[in-house]
């Protein structure tokens, strides 16, 4: 079998090999209407991404068919060099080692922060890992460090509820990291937080991209400079432009159909 380019999903594989994550003519269509229309991208082991386009632009549509939740119509969707995503469901790909952050924070607001952790822990026991089961020491190493890295040291012992909206982003985001995703997909984590929030937002991310490859769709300009990363500019299912984000403000196209100005 071939793409409408004629290559072979083998073929495709050596193109991929390297990447955590290719797309490659990635198009899905929904009653006729191209919500993706022939993306391309690659994201390289150990890279952050900063996603950004317009209103309906194919962001959140990008990340479901990454995730297995909606099949493209064509296209290649390989993760880790050659694991085609498209013959897998959702759960197959999370445990794979994909980790989605939906933008509203989905944390158990009834449990403590340590709880929801350990929770996030225990849900990543496959059989092959309760073989070797972590001790209880590890586990608590492990809480303590993801306590440390989500700034959430302090409120350990309180009700998740009882979290600020920044603060339930961060348990998150800690909850994902628990599941040692190797990709991570953050939908809009800066939306509703502070100022501060999103600054510190941002270092955390940092941080967490030394060990991971992240791919961040976002619409705060402040905070997608504050990532210094390369930035995809989506529009129509396509990509528009690529590069700094200097270079993408500066694109006469992007800012025709992006800034508006
Ligand atoms: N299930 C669906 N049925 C029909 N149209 C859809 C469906 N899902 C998305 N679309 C359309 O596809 C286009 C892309 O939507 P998508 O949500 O991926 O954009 P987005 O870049 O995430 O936008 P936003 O920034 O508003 O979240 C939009 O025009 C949207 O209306």
């Amino acid at each position: 079998m071939t793409n409408r380019k004629g290559v072979t999903p083998h073929e495709a594989a050596k193109v991929a090999d390297g990447s955590m994550l290719y797309l490659d003519g990635v198009t899905v269509s929904f009653d006729g209407f191209k919500a993706l229309n022939s993306l391309s991208m690659i994201i390289k082991p150990g890279e952050m991404r900063a996603i950004i386009g317009p209103n309906g632009a194919g962001k959140t549509t990008m990340m479901d068919v990454i995730t297995g939740k909606t099949r493209p119509d064509l296209g290649d969707v390989l993760f880790d060099g050659g694991v085609d995503l498209t013959k897998h469901d959702e759960a197959a790909i999370a445990s794979m080692g994909i980790g989605r952050k939906f933008q509203k924070p989905t944390v158990f607001e009834s449990h403590s922060v340590y709880d929801n952790l350990i929770l996030a822990l225990k849900q990543n026991r496959t059989a092959r890992a309760t073989l070797f089961a972590m001790t209880g020491k590890a586990d608590e190493d492990r809480i303590n460090e993801l306590l440390e890295l989500t700034r959430l040291t302090a409120q350990r012992d309180l009700l998740a509820a009882n979290l600020s909206h920044g603060q339930k982003q961060w348990l998150e985001i800690g909850m994902l990291l628990a599941q040692d995703p190797r990709l991570l997909l953050v939908d809009e984590p800066a939306a509703g937080m502070t100022d501060a929030e999103t600054a510190e937002t941002a270092v955390l991310l940092k941080e967490i991209a030394k060990s991971h490859s992240v791919v961040v769709v976002e619409h705060d300009m402040d905070f997608v400079r504050d990532l210094d990363v390369r930035v995809t500019v989506l529009h129509e299912g396509s990509v528009l432009a690529e590069g700094t984000l200097d270079q993408v403000s500066s694109n006469d196209r992007v800012i025709e159909v992006y800034l508006g100005r």
